[in-house]
């Protein structure tokens, strides 16, 4: 993709050497702007390395809450290695054709490739045109499908597209084709996986015998796909349809944590934009989190073992208390009187033994007991019914002689309930009992959000948008207390700044009028 320049928008050649962020045409147009803007903006980070992180990013000022830190260009977009049906020219979710009225069981497919697309423009999308030679060349037609039994179907066909992209970027894109190169991958670690035996299996033979792209060995394959699972960002807009995954190179400098001091979301053009949820201070490491923060540190461990390989020994996750909300712990099955909690002695140790925290009892679990614990809540939250709140009611009810409120797994039941609870009926048709219950479960999980995504995170950001439309409901039915009123009015106001920062917070979501 050629960069505009930022004061004109013709092609432009040269880049801001500091930021490499924003491009010009020439000398004169960069010196406008960095009089006119740039000045403020450019540069708010470094990139660095140590033992611990790798490469990662650091702030080389002071950085306000809400301040966009960069803007991110990627190199690449498209599906995951299997992804329902997508469009290839717009990313979007494929809608089967129809026949006067009635739909049939094809999508329309490009008159060069045969892959699916939308529609005849998306046949020109800047981001098939390349790689639609190669398939057309190749002679391959996937068999893509609309499913109407089960229409969340993946296709593994899939996996070849973004590897693809990337690979046709050493025509056009010499120099990103080499940045790419020099990302992290962990392939030694990956190559030991099931799932790389598949790659190796589909995916090298598919690149190398099928589109003829001999001169990528089997190594230089399968390590693209490790970088693409390493640094990779699922880029999710369900108002847009669109589903996917995207390489930033700036992205793939940032580290995780679980108590993140950024957020991002992805513009009109996909362009990923990071933002500060809180002050970060010069010297500070801007960091992103990879992971969900209902997660209890061994969940939370464990998922990022597996899809990042390294293992989290941040702040969060090396308190026993987990910043203050014990989610990872359960309540002492021997301490009836002076109730007591169970938290792990050693939480960044997988083996670590889990004891009751109260000095005069005895209780402990190893870990293996308290992992079977877990995986039985899981399988129980798993198996509750979606669509029914009194489901995920009774599982809160049930589970609390022996799980105290911020567990994790309560946690997790708490939040898909408010989901529930919102979503199944217009706010209008609710009782005015289950809109109480939005409030209370909200406030409770705010108190939670505080501690582990404070500032403008986006979880915070759900639930102040969740307490808030609740409250415009009760005002609507003239029931709202002056307590709830005023408690109503910071939560607005907050939602007002957050929204400054963040175009994808709209001010519709705020309830009505105070
Ligand atoms: C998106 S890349 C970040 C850039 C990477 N550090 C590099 O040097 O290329 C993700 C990888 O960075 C490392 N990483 C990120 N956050 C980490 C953390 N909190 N602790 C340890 N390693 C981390 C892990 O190797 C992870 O797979």
């Amino acid at each position: 993709m050629t960069s505009l320049c930022s004061v004109c928008s013709v092609p432009a050649a040269h880049r801001c050497s500091g930021c490499q962020q924003v491009a010009y045409c020439g000398r004169e147009h960069q010196r406008t702007h960095w009089r006119a803007q740039h000045r403020d903006q450019c540069c708010r980070f470094k990139v660095v390395r140590n033992d611990h992180l790798g490469r990662h990013l650091v702030a080389t000022r002071d950085i306000k809450q809400g301040e966009i830190i960069y803007r991110d260009e990627p190199y690449a977009v498209g599906p995951k290695i299997a992804n329902v049906p997508i469009c290839l020219g717009c990313n979007r979710n494929l809608m089967p054709l129809s026949q006067s009225g009635e739909s049939c069981a094809r999508f329309y497919v490009c008159s060069r490739c045969g892959w699916p697309l939308c529609g005849k423009i998306c046949e020109q999308a800047a981001q098939h045109l390349p790689e639609c030679s190669v398939l057309a060349a190749s002679g391959y037609r996937p068999n893509i499908r609309p499913n109407p039994c089960n229409p969340d179907h993946r296709e593994s066909a899939y996996c070849v597209i973004v590897p693809l992209r990337v690979l046709l970027l050493e025509r056009s894109a010499p120099e990103r084709y080499a940045t790419v190169q020099g990302f992290e991958s962990h392939l030694a670690e990956r190559l030991k996986s099931p799932l790389y035996g598949v790659l190796r299996s589909n995916l090298v033979p598919f690149v190398r015998t099928v589109l003829g792209l001999q001169q990528y060995s089997e190594e230089t394959v399968l390590k693209l796909s490790a970088i693409l699972d390493t640094n990779c960002y699922e880029i999710r807009l369900p108002e847009r349809h669109v589903k996917v995954r995207g390489l930033y190179p700036l992205g793939a400098m940032l580290s995780h944590d679980c108590r993140p001091n950024t957020k991002h979301y992805f513009d009109d053009q996909l362009h990923m934009v990071l933002v500060a949820t809180v002050d970060i201070s010069e010297g500070a490491v801007i960091h992103a989190s990879y992971t969900q923060p209902l997660l209890s540190t061994v969940q939370r461990r464990l998922a990022l073992r597996q899809a990042k390989c390294f293992d989290c020994v941040c702040e969060r996750c090396s308190d026993p208390n987990e910043l203050g909300t014990k989610a990872g712990g359960f309540r002492c099955p021997n301490c009836r009187r002076t109730p007591g909690l169970v938290l792990a002695v050693d939480p960044t140790n997988y083996r670590s033994i889990w004891r009751c925290v109260n000095r005069r009892c005895s209780y402990q679990e190893r870990a293996d007991q308290y992992m079977e614990r877990c995986e039985r809540l899981q399988k129980e939250l798993l198996a509750l019914d979606r669509t029914d709140p009194n489901d995920y009611e009774a599982f809160l009810t049930r589970n609390a002689p022996t799980l105290h409120g911020w567990n994790a797994y309560m946690l997790q039941a708490k939040y898909a309930l408010t989901q529930l609870l919102s979503g199944s009926r217009s706010l209008q048709e609710r009782t005015e009992s289950s809109i109480h219950r939005s409030v209370d479960l909200c406030r409770d999980l705010l108190a939670v959000a505080e501690k582990l995504e404070p500032g403008y995170g986006t979880f915070r950001t759900k639930l102040l948008q969740e307490l808030s439309s609740a409250f415009g409901t009760l005002q609507t039915r003239g029931v709202l207390s002056e307590q709830q009123r005023q408690e109503w009015l910071a939560a607005r106001s907050e939602l007002e700044r957050i929204a400054k920062t963040d175009p994808t917070v709209v001010g519709s979501s705020f309830g009505d009028s105070v």
